[in-house]
C-alpha cells in the first residue's frame, strides 16, 4: 500500500473564486514539507481544504490511498489526519497535562507525547494560561502530537511569536516527524523553515511556482525570490 498523503490536481474556491488551483503534492510519513508564499497566496486554503474545512473544487486529496474528498472533517480526523489550524490556542485554565489529556487517549501516548516535550514536562502540572507564548505553541503541538497523527498540518505556528521563540519550536516540529509522522506546514518565515524541510513547496497566487528540495531553496536567495513573485520555475 502507499504509504502517503497525496493532493493531486487540487482546486480550492470560496466567496472570492479560485484561490487554489493545480496544486499536486505529496507528504510521506517520516517527512516535513514546508508550504511556503506570499499572503493571499492559498496556503491556508490549501491546508483546510485537506482538513476538510472546505471541500476543494476540482482535484483529489488521499490518506494511505483513502480517498478523502468526500469524508467529513471527523472521519478525515479518525484516519490520522491532525490539523493545527492558524491561531489554535490553549485552553487556559487547564493544566499542560490536562489540555493533552482531551487528546491523548491512555496515560502511554499522554507520557509519550510528553517525551518529545521535556520542557512542557517539567511543567505539566501547570495551568497552561501561565506559560510563555512560545510554551503555550508547544502544548498545542504537544495536544497535536499525542492524538497519534499519521499526518500533521501546522498552520503558521509562528503567528504572534518571536522569532527567536519561534525557532525553539523547529526542533520539537522536526522530532515529531522524526516520530514518523508525516507534517505539512504553512510558514511565514520562509528561510527558517526550509531549514527543518525535507521537501519545499512555494505556492503564488493559488498556484505552484516551486517544487523539490527544501536545501535547493536554501542555497539559492534568487530561486526562493522568483518563487514568491510568482515565476514558475
Ligand atoms: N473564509 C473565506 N471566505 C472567502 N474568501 C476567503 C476565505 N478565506 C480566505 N479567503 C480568500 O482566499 C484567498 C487565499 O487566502 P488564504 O488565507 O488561503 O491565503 P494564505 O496564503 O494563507 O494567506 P496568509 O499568509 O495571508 O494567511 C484570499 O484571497 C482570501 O481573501
Amino acid at each position: 500500500m502507499t504509504q502517503a498523503l497525496i493532493l493531486d490536481n487540487l482546486a480550492v474556491s470560496r466567496g472570492s473564486g479560485p484561490v487554489i488551483s493545480g496544486v499536486s503534492l505529496r507528504v510521506e510519513p517520516g517527512k516535513l514539507l514546508a508550504l511556503v508564499g506570499p499572503n493571499g497566496a492559498g496556503k491556508t486554503s490549501l491546508l483546510e481544504s485537506v482538513s476538510g474545512v472546505v471541500t476543494n473544487s476540482a482535484g483529489s486529496i488521499t490518506l494511505d490511498e483513502v480517498p478523502l474528498s468526500k469524508l467529513s472533517r471527523i472521519k478525515r480526523a479518525r484516519l490520522g489526519l491532525v490539523h493545527v489550524e492558524q491561531g489554535r490556542t490553549v485552553f487556559p485554565s487547564l493544566t499542560v497535562q490536562e489540555n493533552l489529556e482531551l487528546t491523548a487517549k491512555s496515560p502511554e501516548e499522554l507520557e509519550n507525547a510528553l517525551g518529545l516535550f521535556p520542557e512542557l514536562a517539567k511543567r505539566r502540572h501547570s495551568a497552561s494560561g501561565l506559560l510563555s507564548g512560545g510554551e503555550q505553541q508547544m502544548v498545542v503541538l504537544a495536544r497535536a502530537f499525542a492524538a497519534k497523527p499519521k499526518y500533521l498540518l501546522i498552520d503558521e505556528m509562528s503567528l504572534g511569536l518571536a522569532p527567536v521563540v519561534f525557532l525553539r519550536l523547529l526542533p520539537i516540529i522536526r522530532n515529531i516527524a522524526e516520530a514518523g509522522v508525516g507534517v505539512l506546514m504553512v510558514e511565514q518565515f520562509a528561510q527558517l523553515s526550509l531549514e527543518i524541510a525535507d521537501g519545499a513547496l512555494v505556492v503564488s497566487g493559488g498556484r505552484v511556482t516551486y517544487q523539490g528540495a527544501a536545501k535547493a531553496l536554501l542555497d539559492d536567495p534568487k530561486l526562493l525570490h522568483g518563487a514568491y513573485l510568482g515565476v514558475s520555475s
